[in-house]
């Protein structure tokens, strides 16, 4: 039994670097000779397994990632937590970008769906598996940098997601097309206030100002080497990625959307020195499908293996489970002497002290309590 993880848009390229830090990959191909434009799934008992991927850098590209569709029954958490545990990374197979290009041509045809729709579609799976690993209150700025086409929509598209979600977007959308549907998106940024960013005004370390950066520039469609001022950016963001590794230093999260940006469409980063991407590993904690839109049909002419998405969810997410380096987690706890002719005499006053303090500190709730009762006794 198969499963088909039509990934429309995410091209699927193979990359044999194994050994990036920040653990997230692009639906990648290691398929040789391939145009390997989406992902086959090879299912066994029952259950979907991911296989092969040799990448290591995001792409959250849910555009169409159907699993079975008799797998679409409701199910406990814990049975689906287990279904999901079930996916193994190695046995990925692929589509071919005739059957993708195919199935594109049958959803905005006879099945009536249109760009803009499949653009809000998808990109909502993005922004919501987003939000999933990236916090709005701990990665609330977010830089989208759009290019020119669809892809570059996209972008639009989720700087408008996210804002809603609660991020601060920016958008550096620095070769505007004319065309209503890219207007439109622009309109729908500016009526909520979303600051437009020129190259110029980006920092020259986009790590100081952002804490996301989602890699809206090119997807399917580029080709050749990336003309000015997208050279620059991906450089940017290549450097990013290299900065961090050097001096250790927290970066901003980059995300792309589809293909990193300069990547050969078919053939990924060929010479290793492209955008590494941080979300959505194929065998690792942020990969994500999506693809809960699919109609029927599709999924039955193509035998599509569809998730059993949760609740209203968007996307579901795949893989092992993160690995955690509990030690990691420890902190170390080193305050002043606290001595009893430190204690204010009044506990009120003494409250008010702590509450500065914690206040001053930048707690997170400093306001969060604890409320005990005890007995006539005094004991609790
Ligand atoms: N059905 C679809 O086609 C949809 C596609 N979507 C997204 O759209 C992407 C594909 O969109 P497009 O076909 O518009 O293509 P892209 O967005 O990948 O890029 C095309 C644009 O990039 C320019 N370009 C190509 N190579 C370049 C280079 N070397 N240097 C500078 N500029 C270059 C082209 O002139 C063109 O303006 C997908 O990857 C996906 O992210 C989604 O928006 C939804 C629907």
């Amino acid at each position: 039994m198969t499963c088909l993880c039509l990934t429309h848009s995410i091209t699927q390229t193979h990359n044999h670097n194994h050994n990036l830090p920040h653990a997230t990959t692009t639906f990648s191909s290691s398929l040789h000779n391939r145009n390997p434009l989406f992902q086959l799934f090879s299912v066994s008992n029952q259950f979907p397994l991911l296989s092969r991927a040799l990448f290591q850098s995001i792409i959250l590209r849910p555009r169409i990632r159907p699993f079975s569709t008799n797998l679409t029954a409701s199910y406990s958490s814990s049975a689906f937590a287990q279904i999901m545990a079930n996916f193994d990374a190695d046995s990925v197979t692929y589509l071919t970008q005739r059957d993708a290009a195919e199935i594109d041509e049958t959803l905005m045809g006879p099945l009536g769906f249109s760009v803009d729709q499949l653009m809000e579609l998808d990109v909502l799976s993005v922004a919501t598996s987003i939000s999933e690993v990236y916090k709005p209150c701990e990665h609330s700025r977010v830089l989208t940098i759009c290019g020119p086409g669809n892809n570059g929509g996209d972008g639009l598209v989720a700087a408008r997601h996210l804002h809603h979600f609660g991020y601060k977007p920016f958008v550096c959308y620095p070769k505007r097309t004319p065309k209503p549907l890219y207007a439109g998106l622009v309109t729908q940024l500016e009526a909520l206030s979303i600051p437009f960013l020129s190259v110029e005004e980006l920092p020259s370390d986009l790590s100081n100002d952002f804490d996301v950066v989602i890699d809206a520039m090119f997807g399917f469609s580029f080709h050749g080497s990336p003309r000015p001022p997208f050279d620059d950016l991906i450089q940017r963001l290549v450097s990013l990625h290299n900065n961090n590794n050097q001096i250790g230093q927290k970066r901003s999260v980059i995300v792309s959307v589809d293909i990193p940006s300069g990547w050969h469409v078919e053939e990924g980063d060929v010479d290793g020195t492209g955008i590494k991407p941080d979300m959505l590993k194929f065998c690792g904690p942020h990969h994500f499908l999506g693809g809960r839109f699919v109609p029927p049909a599709i999924a039955e002419k193509y035998k599509l293996i569809l998730p059993p998405y949760p609740g209203t969810s968007m996307c579901v997410q795949i893989g092992k489970p993160p690995q955690i380096d509990i030690s990691a987690l420890r902190e170390n706890y080193i305050s002043p002497e606290f001595l009893e002719e430190q204690v204010e005499v009044d506990p009120i006053n003494q409250f008010h002290k702590w509450f500065d303090d914690a206040l001053a500190a930048g707690l997170k709730e400093p306001n969060a309590m604890a409320l005990s009762t005890v007995g006539k006794d005094g004991k609790p």
